[in-house]
């Protein structure tokens, strides 16, 4: 068994980014900025944007952090990103998820210019994806292409069951395997909450990618010997033994699957930390105009 090391390739991925970076800045060119808006003081939420403002200052992006409380408006948010989206500077930003209930994401999703929407959620974006056109990638399923690729896992002709069918990695997911090229050209089944019998699916899958937020929903009699297995779930279960009071747990059971697959991601540490380097790579190509001229 392999294991897929998201915090390597991660890194290797920023690396390469940096470069870039450094390139474009002794030439002379526009330093990419990426724009953050955070509502609220979510644990996991404020994690991650930190995180995505420490890797812009690592990458060498220019990099806004905009907070609001929970008690921000949806009005206040719309004219945020409408200032946002007409700031030259500002290359690509996103808003971070899940909002509070008041506010209506779909709405707020759309407001956001689909030449700016680093995070690939605006529907101009999914359907550039659907169509094949070019188009900002959702930064999870691009960052799990990007772990099958440079670890040359074969995806022709194999049957990848993905389980979970959100906007944001389960949908996209199955979309992006199933197109013609590498990695894709697998044959997709979309599994979500109303499927009968999942192990009937998991159990013939060459490829599984869960991303239902189940802790060890996934266990070794539904998986088939050699099967390659992705774990996009990061669930906080409480742990008193930890000064943080708790700890990660996957949609996979890891320790009895890992006996049985050949490749599989561990979390933390496997599809996570791709998330921040996928966002990295669509905040340069907007710099870079490579998606829309
Ligand atoms: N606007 C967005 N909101 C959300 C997105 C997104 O892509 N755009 N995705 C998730 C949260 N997310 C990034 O925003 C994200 C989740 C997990 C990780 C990560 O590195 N996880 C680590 C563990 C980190 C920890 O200790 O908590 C791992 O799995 O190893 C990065 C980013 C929802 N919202």
């Amino acid at each position: 068994m392999t294991l897929l090391d998201g915090k390597k390739t991660s890194e290797a991925i920023q690396n390469e980014i940096a470069a870039e970076v450094a390139e474009i800045r002794a030439n002379g060119g526009k330093v990419p900025h990426l724009a953050a808006i955070l509502v609220g003081n979510d644990g996991g939420s404020v994690t991650y944007v930190n995180n995505k403002v420490l890797a812009c200052e690592r990458i060498g992006f220019g990099s806004s952090l905009i907070r609001y409380e929970d008690t921000v408006t949806e009005e206040e948010l719309l004219n945020k990103i409408k200032e946002l989206n007409e700031d030259e500077e500002i290359d690509g930003f996103i808003v971070q998820l899940p909002l509070p209930k008041h506010i209506d994401t779909e709405k707020v999703i759309e407001a956001v210019d689909p030449r700016k929407d680093v995070d690939g959620f605006h529907p101009t974006n999914v359907g550039r994806m659907v169509a094949g056109l070019p188009a900002y990638l959702p930064a999870t399923p691009a960052g799990i292409l990007q772990l099958l690729q440079r670890y040359e896992i074969e995806t022709k002709g194999k049957h990848c069951v993905v389980i979970g069918r959100s906007n944001i990695v389960g949908t996209p997911m199955s979309i992006l395997m199933s197109k013609a090229g590498y990695p894709g050209d697998a044959t997709v089944t979309l599994c979500h909450r109303n499927t009968v019998n999942l192990p009937y699916f998991t159990q013939q899958a060459d490829i599984i990618i869960v991303a239902v937020g189940k802790p060890g929903l996934i266990t070794a009699d539904m998986v088939k010997e050699g099967a390659v297995v992705i774990d996009v779930g990061t669930t906080r279960v409480p742990d008193a033994s930890r000064k943080s009071g708790f700890r990660l747990r996957g949609d996979v059971d890891f320790e009895s699957v890992a006996e049985k697959c050949s490749y599989i991601t561990p979390v933390p540490g496997g599809v996570g930390p791709l998330t921040i380097a996928m966002l990295m790579m669509n905040t340069l190509k907007a710099a870079k105009k490579e998606v829309y001229e």
